[in-house]
């Protein structure tokens, strides 16, 4: 007769660091893309800013929105994102995303990918003030609104779908980049150890044995 016998899990070690593939998302000027880039070095991992790789490609933001409107200026930012995180995909790095870049559907379906970790930049109203006074966002500019009242409707707006997407929220309100990097490598290191935990309460795999075995 015979009886099933735990198979034995192979080791896992808890310290060790999984591979970065990290992707920052949250409002306009919420800090992605300077962040983004102390987090690469930090890691010693590529870093990719979609909005630098769109004007790298394209032309400017401000052309593209002029030129194509917002439309025209979603789907060529949706071709960049696959670009860069098909790339991320295969080689971990970091990547910084256009605040307005989840409003894509097939984007939050493609940050859902199991080896990529979404992290949401949250930060106040206050400590945007001061950052968004020039005039290098589009959708920041109106006659009839002041650009700190656009930020707030439109981070309004899009604040179900950065939580949507997001595994962890760091906020970045009245802190220096550094110390938004060591929030998120915290955030990061609890995600993996959630991840530690689930593998091993897992069921051990049970494999058929014989008696005389
Ligand atoms: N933690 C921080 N403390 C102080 N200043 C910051 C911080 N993070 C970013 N900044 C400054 O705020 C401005 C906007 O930062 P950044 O361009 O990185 O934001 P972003 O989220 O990438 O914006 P966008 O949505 O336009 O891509 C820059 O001038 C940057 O130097
Ligand atoms: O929030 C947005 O919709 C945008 C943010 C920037 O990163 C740029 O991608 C562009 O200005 C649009
Ligand atoms: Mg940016």
């Amino acid at each position: 007769m015979s009886r099933p016998v735990p198979k034995p899990s192979p080791p896992l070690n808890p310290s060790a660091r999984p591979p970065a593939r990290i992707v920052l998302i949250g409002p306009p000027a919420a800090g992605k893309t300077t962040v983004g880039r102390m987090l690469s070095e930090k890691l010693d991992v590529s870093m990719r800013d979609t909005d630098a790789m769109l004007v790298a490609k394209w032309g400017t933001i401000g052309d593209l929105f002029l030129v194509y409107g917002e439309d025209g200026f979603r789907d060529l930012e949706r071709q960049t994102v696959d670009d860069a995180i098909q790339e991320l995909v295969r080689r971990p790095g970091v990547v910084s995303l256009g605040g307005g870049a989840i409003l894509h559907p097939d984007t939050r379906a493609q940050l859902k990918h199991p080896s990529v970790i979404v992290v949401l930049i949250d930060i106040d109203a206050e400590t945007v003030a001061t950052r968004i006074n020039n005039n290098s966002r589009p959708l920041l500019n109106s006659e009839s609104a002041t650009a700190l009242d656009r930020w707030r409707a439109i981070v309004k707006e899009r604040t179900p779908l950065y939580h949507e997407v997001a595994s962890v929220t760091v906020t970045a309100s009245n802190a220096p980049p550094g110390a938004v990097v060591s929030r998120i490598l915290e955030a990061i290191a609890s995600v993996h150890t959630k991840s530690y935990l689930q593998d091993l309460a897992r069921e051990p795999e049970q494999t058929p044995r014989t008696e005389n075995q």
